[in-house]
């Protein structure tokens, strides 16, 4: 077995369910990521994250992304804009994350939190000091390098 790449710990080894999630980092003009606090009352509260949620039976996930984000922030965005960038892969207690993470610099429509989230841009190299969920944090250094 290898030496370098040794099992996760605590990885399940039997069935499990994956969830998709599909987010987004959005991107303003002066180079700043959009982050969401999770409300209260929803699971992983006080969490910051990238916008987005569930997939839904029989939707791709860049169509889940743009119903999501008109639901959740009250933009519009087009397919075009969604660029396919990376994803986070993590098991959770009960489930499997699966995330690809689309970028978009361009939506119509004023951000407006319509879930309970506060909403902040954050510069990249202060990404690291909002507490996010477990699967985000290797997010952070593909953001910072490729950014
Ligand atoms: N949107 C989003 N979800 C994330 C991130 N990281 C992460 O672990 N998740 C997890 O992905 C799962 C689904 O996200 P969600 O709660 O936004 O789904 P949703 O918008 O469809 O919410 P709903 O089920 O309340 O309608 C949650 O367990 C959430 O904690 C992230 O950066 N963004
Ligand atoms: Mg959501």
């Amino acid at each position: 077995m290898s030496q370098l790449c040794p099992d996760v710990p605590g990885r399940p080894t039997g069935p499990v369910d994956v969830l998709l999630v599909a987010a987004v980092i959005m991107i303003d003009i002066d180079g700043r990521i959009l982050l969401a606090r999770r409300p209260e009352g929803k699971s992983m509260a006080g969490l910051w994250e990238f916008p987005g949620g569930k997939v839904e039976k029989g939707e791709t996930p860049e169509r889940a992304l743009i119903r999501e984000l008109n639901e959740e922030l009250n933009i519009d965005v087009t397919e075009a804009c969604l660029a396919p960038f990376v994803f986070a892969s993590h098991t959770y207690e009960d489930f499997h994350l699966m995330m690809p993470m689309f970028l978009c610099r361009r939506w119509d429509g004023i951000l407006t939190p319509r879930e309970g989230q506060t909403l902040k841009w954050v510069k990249i190299q202060d990404l690291g000091t909002y507490p996010m969920p477990p699967a985000d944090a290797p997010l952070l250094a593909m953001i910072r390098d490729f950014l």
